[in-house]
């Protein structure tokens, strides 16, 4: 099994848990009061670099990250530092994040959410949506044949934004085949776990023009972020760099101006 397979069974025994406790029907109708979700996209089309900056605990291939015992107070300083989006991660197992962590943000920013997680159904966006998300992430290396398509035009019709994800060639085109608006390159290959900085401006030239371009992962600061916005970059996603580093606020908004 792949890492990715392995995740995806975890993500689904949790789901099937929490589908027992509030099946789809009653979410549904939780998740129509809610107001509506934000653009992001305006913001990430402006000139400049956008920063999506992430609450992001730990992961698979680098473990425990930090504590984050207050994500509200760290979704605050991303906020203050100009963060145009903010992704909380949102699978337990290996990222110890939680829809909560997602509530508790919404509830301390106005900034767009993403929810980062593994979505591979129907249910997981409409939680998205009624934990507050405004964006959510769709990897294409998780969602084999029509599944893309479907769960794209599920999230559209919730009025999320998509967060198509790609790290190859063939993924790309899946992507621009579906006609995403907003894509983001992993640099962490889903098999090896390794992030190849070069993997951005590999891909970054097979997508149009008008798409928002983000760069996610091993984006270590500056340095980084002025590369990729060199190759072609709207967008970095940036989660490790600015967890483990003293002042996020600053963190961000140096990238902003790299
Ligand atoms: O911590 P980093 O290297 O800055 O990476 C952030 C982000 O790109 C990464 O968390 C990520 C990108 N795509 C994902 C999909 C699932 C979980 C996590 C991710």
């Amino acid at each position: 099994m792949s890492v990715l397979d392995d995740i995806v069974a975890g993500v689904r025994e949790d789901l099937a848990e929490r589908e027992s406790r509030t099946p789809l029907p009653r979410l549904r109708e939780l998740a129509s009061l809610r107001p509506e979700p934000r653009d992001p996209m305006p913001a990430f089309r402006a000139p400049g670099l956008s920063v999506i900056a992430e609450v992001k605990r730990s992961s698979p291939s680098k473990g425990h990250l930090a504590e984050i015992a207050d994500p509200a107070a760290l979704a605050t300083s991303y906020a203050q530092g100009g963060a145009a989006a903010i992704s909380v991660l949102t699978e337990q197992r290996r990222f110890n994040g939680s829809l909560a962590d997602l509530r508790a943000v919404r509830a301390a920013v106005d900034t767009p959410l993403l929810r980062k997680d593994f979505v591979v159904t129907e249910y997981q966006l409409v939680e998205a949506r009624e934990a507050g998300a405004d964006l959510v992430l769709l990897i294409v290396a998780a969602l084999p044949g029509d599944e893309l398509d479907r769960l794209h035009a599920i999230a559209v019709e919730l009025g999320l934004t998509t967060l198509v994800e790609v790290h190859d060639e063939a993924e790309t085109e899946r992507a621009v085949a579906l006609g995403a608006e907003l894509v983001g390159v992993n640099a962490r290959n889903l098999k090896t776990l390794q992030v190849d900085p070069d993997t951005f401006g590999r891909l970054a030239p097979g997508l149009p023009e008008q798409v928002v371009k983000v760069a996610e992962s091993g984006i270590t600061g500056t340095a980084d972020a002025a590369r990729h916005a060199a190759e072609g970059a709207d967008v970095v996603l940036v989660g490790e760099a600015l967890v483990k580093g003293g002042d996020p606020a600053t963190a961000v908004k140096e990238m902003r101006s790299a």
